[in-house]
């Protein structure tokens, strides 16, 4: 690397770019306003992720959804971020940072507008890809812009600050769900509209901020590079970090060669293939720990921890996404003080163990199922008044579990079918209404009354509170930083792609697999892929922090399976 230093700009390249612009200490300034408005970017992906449970609930009832259309509004996001993700590499290369921000900031600005004004759903469908196809680019785009215009020293947090955007964006959305909720007619339009107003800030903040000096130095524009990178960094010595990077680009490209596919160099050259492997993998293991699930079925999860009501269930899950996003703040005073390894291991380590309190506290509530005792007769024949005990009836998505409760004592239970227009409801019977009265019958859909809730109330706790420091921003961070600049783009485009593929695949799996093995069953099967998690990192990730995102790559040089906590 030290010759590498020593490299300088010949005096008649100097000479013509200039003196870089000195900021003197308003360059620290300068790189936060770049970090924080890039950062709107994961501000829409987890607002618009979020958003969608809340507008479903009034969605559902004004438009009559099926199951399927729900379904189809929920994961077209998803599944449009994780192509857009994929093109996402291709466009970052061949545009740039800021023009694919721009990009996925207009997309967004479209898309919200689409979904506020929809006149049906086959147009809100079409809201719901677009704005899916604007969180695809930014997810890929935004840490790497961060990662290529911090000094090393701030990079980890500032490429977490993202994450901590997104989860906010996450937490906005439970907000602005509860408000709107009491709103039945077109709350939902103010819900997926709101994201406008992001998106709109972000669209002209990039018309103003600059390309990554990266990326304009890799594309041959270095006075540019040159220029921007004094204006990002003041009064600080550039020259040194431009010859760097100039250094770097040459050697990359005498290494790994400049023709052919991105994609068959990186895999045919084997640090960067390396690289890619611990990429991913640290993308899939995030979701394979099961975020997305916990997020997303928290409601549940709360009301089987006994609150019954469900304005108050929708608040709790409110306060649930702000644990995450106050979690991911100490990532962000974590990350540059025990390193991303560290951070990551110790994370994984307290998200298993709380995956297995999460599945000791369900086994238990299975184990201690109420029985049912009272079989009405209908002349709708269903499986569900089959059932024995409330587990297998609340396991069925047709069935409800209907009781009355005498302090924490359930009788005169039975299993109902549910009313397919609105689970609040049985189908028929005393639960087809009025329930939640004083003293009436009690309705519980995907949930069993139970005493051993507080355990699982634990475990989601801890999930959080281990999850969101390291495994919510760390794959994302790494993945900023362990490419070398010609894989970059196509690096994190796969990664990405590999967190998108993996949620629609974890959260459209869980009910299934949930019926299949319970769900305590289903909270062992993430404890151990959580465990292989961590063997996976064992062995794989290195040590990022502080280093110049040039010297990154040699850490991919050597046997990967030899690094050190
Ligand atoms: O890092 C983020 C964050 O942890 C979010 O809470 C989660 O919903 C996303 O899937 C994940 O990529």
């Amino acid at each position: 690397m030290g010759s590498r230093r020593q490299r300088k700009m010949d005096d008649g390249e100097r000479s013509l770019i200039g003196p870089p612009a000195s900021g003197g200490d308003a360059s620290m300034w300068f790189v936060y306003v770049l970090a924080a408005f890039s950062a709107l970017g994961g501000l829409l992906f987890g607002y618009d992720t979020g958003v969608v449970s809340g507008a479903m609930l009034l969605l559902k009832k004004e438009m009559n959804l099926s199951a399927l259309w729900q379904e189809l509004l929920v994961s077209s996001t998803v599944g449009a971020a994780a192509i857009s993700a994929l093109i996402g590499g291709f466009l970052n290369g061949w545009l740039g940072r800021r023009i694919c921000i721009l990009v996925s900031s207009f997309i967004f600005s479209i898309g919200g507008v689409i979904l506020s004004v929809a006149p049906d759903k086959v147009v809100l469908l079409v809201g719901r890809i677009t704005v899916g196809l604007g969180i695809g680019i930014a997810s890929m785009t935004v840490p790497v812009y961060i990662a290529e215009v911090s000094p090393p020293h701030l990079r980890g947090q500032l490429v977490t600050i993202n994450c901590l955007f997104i989860t906010g964006g996450q937490f906005i959305a439970s907000v602005v769900d509860g408000a709107f909720s009491y709103l039945s007619h077109d709350g939902w339009r103010y819900m997926l509209g709101l994201s406008v107003l992001p998106a709109f800030l972000q669209f002209v903040g990039f018309i103003f901020l600059p390309e990554s000096p990266r990326w304009l130095l890799q594309n041959g524009r270095s006075q540019e590079a040159y220029q921007v990178l004094g204006r990002i960094r003041g009064r600080q010595n550039v020259e040194e970090e431009y010859d760097a990077i100039r250094a770097n680009i040459e050697e990359e490209e005498k290494e790994a060669g400049s023709g052919g596919l991105v994609i068959l160099r990186i895999l045919s050259h084997g640090p960067t293939r390396r690289a890619l492997i611990v990429g991913c993998g640290l993308q899939m293991f995030q979701q394979l720990s099961g975020i997305n699930t916990v997020m997303y079925y928290s409601a549940t999860i709360l009301q089987m921890a006994g609150v019954r009501d469900d304005k108050q269930a929708i608040w709790l899950a409110a306060a649930t996404s702000a644990s995450n996003f106050v979690f991911t703040l100490v990532g962000v005073w974590l990350v540059e003080r025990v390193g991303r390894r560290r951070l990551t291991l110790g994370s994984l380590l307290g998200t298993g163990l709380s995956l297995a309190l999460l599945a000791v506290g369900f086994l238990l509530t299975a184990l201690n199922s109420p029985p049912i005792t009272f079989h009405p007769v209908h002349s709708q024949n269903s499986t569900c008044t089959q059932y024995r005990s409330c587990e297998p009836c609340m396991l069925n998505p047709d069935c409800g579990f209907c009781y009355r409760e005498n302090g924490t004592q359930v009788f005169d239970s039975s299993c109902i079918p549910v009313n397919q227009a609105s689970t609040d409801h049985a189908a028929w019977g005393r639960c087809s209404n009025q329930t939640g009265v004083p003293s009436g019958p009690m309705w519980a859909y995907n949930y069993c009354p139970t005493s051993y809730s507080w355990i699982v109330l634990v475990g989601l706790i801890f999930y959080l509170a281990f999850f969101a420091p390291g495994m919510g921003p760390m794959p994302w961070t790494v993945n900023s930083e362990i490419y070398p600049l010609w894989a970059r783009s196509t690096g994190n485009a796969c990664s990405a792609g590999v967190n998108w593929i993996f949620n629609v695949l974890v959260s459209l799996t869980f009910l299934h697999v949930a019926q299949f093995l319970t769900y305590y069953g289903a909270f062992f099967l993430y404890t151990g892929l959580v465990f292989l998690g961590l063997l996976f990192v064992l062995g794989c990730l290195p040590e990022t922090q502080g280093l110049q995102l040039e010297d990154i790559e040699s850490l991919f040089k050597s046997n990967v399976l030899s690094h050190r906590i």
